[in-house]
């Protein structure tokens, strides 16, 4: 929380991004109990004991809620299941008859409610001293996979819709937005200390799209939050933003910007830092590979950004192929600077 007001600390404070996931024994064995990951999400004691594992592991500065980002779009009236080892699937949003099925932006809470109550949980369990993050994807990550009903490598579903039904699109985006801002609303109102929108797919839009389909519903959607609360800190993550993350802050109106590890934490410094708190970026493959190479680039990234507010964290979200005890290397590394 202080680093996120602006203080430059001694040492930077640490989460991961899936710090809660299928690398850890005690995270996979949690979720067989549940059955599958949905219904982890929807079990909210359970979602909350997943939440604390890494907690109690490790001692991270900050718990992230275990949830999803595509629960949104189920509650807006999508299908949403998840197919092993491929990933997410839904039921496709590319006309205005599917559009005009979606429900509205408010009349998500009571699917939503279990999420709430995990929040309710954890904000009762967590340690003082741990910051609990609540979170929801961006307006466009959203409806990249809403339109393609899966993760696609390119977007290219939702950038055809974007160019050949431009009235659909721009009705989803706002729905969206409007739902995000309900939805953060209530992950505040149960006890979400800082909110965090994840824009994983940022990166492929270009030109002017990136401005108003990636950076303005953000700008809305925290916004809309800064009116209500204050007094919480928002984390914007417009991953693969390149030198567009330069003057982000100001432009979405965020606390902190979260940038992948495409980008040097030297230029960061530099270009990003003097406007507020950064997030990032050790990349995640360290977490895979460990050694030397972990602690040297764990502590270049963290001398880098030493002279201002910096939460260390991955580039992106930790792989279920990491090895346990690489994340304990790199938070040694960090807490001995
Ligand atoms: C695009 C996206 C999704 N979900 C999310 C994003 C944006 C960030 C990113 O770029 O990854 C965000 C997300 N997903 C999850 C969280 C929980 C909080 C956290 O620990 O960071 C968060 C913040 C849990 C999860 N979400 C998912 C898992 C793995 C599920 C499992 O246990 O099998 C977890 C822990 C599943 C998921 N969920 C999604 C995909 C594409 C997948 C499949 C990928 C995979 O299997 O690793 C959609």
């Amino acid at each position: 929380m202080r680093a996120l007001a602006g203080e430059t600390l001694p040492t930077a404070p640490i989460w991961m991004m899936r710090q809660a996931g299928r690398y850890l024994p005690e995270y996979r064995a949690t979720r067989a109990q549940a059955g599958d990951f949905l219904s982890l999400c929807y079990n909210s004691e359970l979602a909350a004991e997943v939440t604390l594992q890494p907690i109690r592991r490790y001692g991270f500065d900050a718990a992230i809620l275990f949830a999803d980002i595509l629960l949104l779009p189920q509650a807006l009236g999508a299908d949403l299941w998840f197919v092993t080892g491929e990933g997410p699937r839904l039921s496709t949003v590319t006309t205005q008859e599917d559009f005009a099925k979606l429900k509205p932006a408010d009349d998500i809470h009571a699917h939503l409610a279990p999420i709430y109550e995990t929040v309710k949980i954890l904000s009762e369990e967590l340690p003082e001293a741990t910051t609990l993050i609540g979170f929801a994807g961006s307006p466009w990550t959203v409806a990249t996979y809403m339109i393609a009903g899966q993760g696609t490598a390119d977007q290219g579903p939702a950038h055809r819709l974007k160019a050949e039904n431009p009235a659909v699109f721009d009705s989803l985006i706002d729905l969206i937005t409007e739902g995000t801002i309900h939805y953060l609303s209530a992950q505040i109102e149960a006890g979400a200390e800082v909110v965090k929108l994840f824009d994983s797919w940022a990166g492929s839009l270009k030109g002017e799209d990136f401005m108003k389909y990636s950076i303005e519903p953000m700008r809305r959607i925290t916004a809309a939050l800064k009116a209500k609360f204050p007094d919480v800190p928002i984390i914007a993550f417009p991953r693969c933003a390149g030198e567009k993350y330069a003057g982000l802050h100001r432009m979405i109106g965020a606390d902190c910007i979260a940038f992948d590890d495409g980008i040097d934490a030297q230029w960061v410094a530099k270009n990003l830092q003097p406007e507020g708190c950064v997030q990032g970026n050790l990349a995640s493959s360290h977490m895979v590979t460990g050694g030397a190479a972990l602690v040297a680039e764990t502590k270049r990234i963290a001398g880098a950004l030493s002279k201002g507010p910096h939460i260390f964290n991955l580039g992106h979200g930790i792989t279920p192929d990491a090895d346990p005890q690489n994340v304990q290397l790199m938070i040694d590394t960090v807490r001995s600077m």
